[in-house]
């Protein structure tokens, strides 16, 4: 059993601010936060101050993907079992915690090179929540959504995210030769997480980003707003075969994805086992338009 609840939030730096404004505030609807960084973008999606944060840098790369666990003795079973792996854990400041809007929190690097944090006791806004479409996003106890993660070392990866922080497996995609692709949920979202075996450790650190929405026509507004406003979409709106939803994705400043879906299935534990599907889709997602994945690009190209 893994004491991880949920995708909390996710950093990323940028170096398009400005573009990332208009993406999510005009084009995916997201509601402005706030935050410590006062040129920061701060983005809620719901009682949270923020669940995607991004900051001005240099380069664009993932800075933290922040896991949700309950509560201080959730936190401190998921330290010792990372420390007993072999992985250094830093315990952050309480200052640090508190720029992100966090109690208490750690932070690690998984062994596809990931940027890891486990927090918990998030900080609410209960201002009201308005967003551009009237649309909710679905969170609560499905957190914010979906990371698929890149990485050079796939199996070491992937042991490390089912034995070391407990994801349970989900599936999974063969995606050439006997290579697969495995999904794996920590709630009932059919996959918080997805491993994806990428040939080295390219910028950005990230494949997608997953929000879901609960309206089809909100879903179909932000697929309008992000066209209308120049945003390349990487692929067009599908029905996946794992976890039923219906989504499109559309290419973020900074070369990774954004994918936004509505109607995603609820696993129930009791009844589910992990299958192995034969297409990502069971209709549209067509990615002929895609842009390379910064992710797939060769450092330096
Ligand atoms: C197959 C699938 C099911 C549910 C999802 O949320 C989901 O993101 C995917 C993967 C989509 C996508 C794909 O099928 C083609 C190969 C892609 C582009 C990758 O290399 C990572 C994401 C993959
Ligand atoms: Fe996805």
């Amino acid at each position: 059993m893994t004491h991880i609840r949920g995708l909390g939030y996710l950093k990323v730096q940028t170096q398009h601010i400005d573009r990332w404004r208009e993406f999510a505030l005009e084009g995916l609807g997201f509601a402005e936060g706030s935050g410590p960084d006062p040129d920061g973008l701060y983005l809620r999606m719901d009682e949270r101050r923020s669940r995607l944060q991004l900051v001005p840098g240099d380069t664009d790369k993932v800075l933290a993907v922040g896991w949700e666990v309950r509560d201080q003795y959730a936190l401190a079973a998921v330290r010792e079992d990372v420390e007993k792996s072999g992985t250094a854990v830093t315990v952050l400041t309480a200052k640090e915690a508190a720029e992100r809007d966090a109690e208490e929190a750690i932070a690690f690097t998984d062994p596809g090179g990931t940027p890891v944090e486990v927090f918990f006791g998030p900080v609410l806004d209960h201002s009201p929540l308005r967003t551009r479409f009237a649309q909710k996003f679905v969170t609560g106890a499905m957190g914010m959504g979906h990371v698929v993660l890149p990485t050079p070392n796939f199996a070491e990866t992937v042991t490390f995210y089912n034995e070391v922080l407990g994801f349970l497996p989900r599936g999974a995609m063969k995606v050439g030769g006997p290579v697969r692709i495995r999904f794996m949920g920590v709630n009932q979202r059919h996959h918080s997480a997805a491993i994806c075996p990428a040939p080295h450790d390219g910028a950005p650190g990230l494949v997608h980003l997953m929000v879901e929405v609960d309206t089809l026509d909100a879903v179909g507004m932000a697929l309008d707003a992000v066209k209308e406003r120049g945003f390349s979409i990487s692929s067009t709106l599908g029905r996946h075969t794992n976890d039923k939803m219906v989504s499109f994705y559309v290419r973020a400043p900074g070369g990774w994805d954004v994918e936004y879906g509505c109607e995603g299935m609820l696993v129930d534990e009791t009844y589910y086992t992990a299958e192995e599907i034969t297409k990502d889709s069971y209709w549209g997602h067509d990615w002929s338009g895609s842009e390379p994945l910064a992710a797939f690009v060769p450092p330096g190209k």
